[in-house]
């Protein structure tokens, strides 16, 4: 019975998924989603089980550290070099001062594994188009630094040992290379859009060969029109690297469609494996997801991907990160949290202090954040209902105690609540049928300084109270 309502959870998101996107006037496209619905192959259901993943934005960038000539530039640390005070060429000679001696990669997978992240993604080129590994086609790349070695490879390696899988961040912008044009203005451009796409196609086969074991690409600056406007290109492109890697997985912002529409293709269908717009933002219900794999990014402070030597504004908490990874899993998505090291290839105090803590809680609950999955619960203000998926199992993440220290449970049509107990101290909890499919569970206290978590025993079949059932049909 358990199997059978976790089944028509997954029914109704596909279902959601097939009914809401195609529009009563659907257009011929040549390049827009080649597929309605999710992946359901074993590839994409590993991503899916996932859940936590941890950002790493390292590059060039880190030795500014978002400050230059006694100024502090206040956008993203890793945009610097599009800061007027900072020019050009001083910022294209920062690589050769680039030398992370203290860059430990096992210590980096050692804390993300302690964290409970169980996947990576690692910028291996920025918009600025340095190349953390020692790429045959630019110049512009590790092995012209004082460090010389390829980062990548140890990195990959490291975290695989660990248990973790890794993802490569990719920048189709690339500030540094002669024929990168963010629009095609006349021949010129084109021949040269012709030649940087080759580049492109090229670096992206090249790290498939260098690094067999990653699982996938996240592109990024896919928005300038030279991009948006040759979706065809965008299309084979994803096909070529399929063909390369079998399973691999790539979200919605590599492809555009012939018309030039991002994300969603001009019938509303969401193109790639995932929804990759949840960038420091999270969606509100389950609805905002359309039925579609998704993925949010988020930055520490409010947006800092790069290191930068002076955060400002609020700086997240662990309560908060754990409730926007308890929200992104009860809503159907993945989580993945930024750490952006320093130049010497160790992280910020604060960001140390960030990954024992959510370890810390991870240890104990991380058995609702793996393999989780929307509950179809009715939402509470207590916190979010997580769904093991295909199973019988649901899980309740409280981060919102009642002054009564009563959380409701509103179970769907003809569940019964047979047993609840907290994961913490495995205490068993006593429901209180209020009657119909709804109850009460009493927490022994009314204060918690972490998100609380109770594992819910129910069982699917005629309601206790049969009569009140039929009348409320
Ligand atoms: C993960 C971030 O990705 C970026 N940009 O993302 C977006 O532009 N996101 C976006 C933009 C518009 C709508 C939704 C998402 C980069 O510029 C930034 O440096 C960082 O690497």
């Amino acid at each position: 019975t358990g199997i059978l309502t976790a089944a028509c959870c997954t029914f109704l998101l596909q279902a959601i998924a097939q009914v809401q996107l195609p529009k009563k006037d659907t257009i011929a496209l040549q390049h827009g989603a080649h597929r309605t619905g999710n992946r359901t192959d074993a590839d994409m259901a590993r991503w899916r089980s996932l859940r936590f993943g941890q950002f790493i934005h390292w590059g060039l960038y880190a030795i500014p550290g978002g400050e230059w000539n006694g100024k502090t530039y206040n956008g993203a640390a890793e945009w610097i070099r599009s800061w007027k005070e900072m020019p050009h060429e001083e910022y294209d000679k920062l690589y050769r001062q680039f030398n992370p001696v203290n860059f430990n990669p096992q210590q980096w997978a050692a804390q993300a594994k302690s964290m409970g992240a169980k996947y990576m993604i690692i910028t291996t080129k920025h918009h600025d188009g340095f190349c953390l590994w020692p790429s045959k086609y630019s110049k512009y790349t590790i092995a012209a630094t004082p460090w010389k070695k390829d980062l990548l490879g140890p990195m990959i390696d490291a975290y695989n040992k660990a248990g973790i899988d890794v993802h490569l961040y990719f920048s189709i912008i690339d500030w540094n290379h002669p024929d990168y044009r963010a629009s095609l203005k006349n021949a010129a451009d084109s021949a040269a859009g012709k030649r940087f796409q080759l580049f492109v196609k090229n670096q992206l086969a090249e790290l498939l060969q260098r690094y067999p074991t990653i699982k996938g690409f996240w592109f990024d600056g896919t928005w300038d029109d030279s991009w948006k406007n040759d979706g065809a290109f965008s299309d084979e492109l994803e096909q070529y690297l399929q063909s390369l890697h079998p399973g691999l997985v790539m979200g919605s912002r590599l492809r555009a469609d012939e018309k030039g529409a991002r994300h969603f293709d001009s019938n509303g269908r969401l193109m790639g494996d995932y929804e990759q717009g949840w960038e420091r933002k999270l969606p509100a219900t389950i609805e905002d997801v359309h039925g579609n794999d998704w993925e949010a990014v988020m930055t520490v402070p409010e947006n800092q991907w790069g290191y930068h030597a002076k955060w400002t504004g609020h700086v997240k908490t662990v309560n908060e990160i754990l409730e926007m990874l308890v929200k992104s899993v009860s809503l159907n998505g993945n989580f993945v949290l930024n750490f952006g090291p320093k130049a010497d290839g160790t992280f910020r105090t604060e960001e140390q202090q960030l990954a024992a803590g959510i370890g810390q809680w991870m240890k104990v609950n991380g058995e609702a954040v793996y393999n989780g999955t929307y509950a179809g619960f009715e939402k509470q203000d207590w916190g979010y209902y997580i769904r093991k998926a295909g199973t019988d199992s649901v899980y309740m993440v409280v981060f919102n105690i009642p002054v009564s220290g009563s959380l409701r449970v509103k179970l769907p049509a003809r569940t019964e609540l047979t047993g609840a107990s907290m994961l913490l101290g495995n205490t068993t909890l006593t429901p209180e049928w209020i009657g119909r499919n709804e109850y009460f569970l009493h927490l022994p206290g009314k204060t918690t300084d972490s998100p609380v978590v109770i594992l819910l025993k129910t069982v699917t079949g005629e309601n206790k109270d049969k009569g009140n059932f039929e009348k409320a049909k």
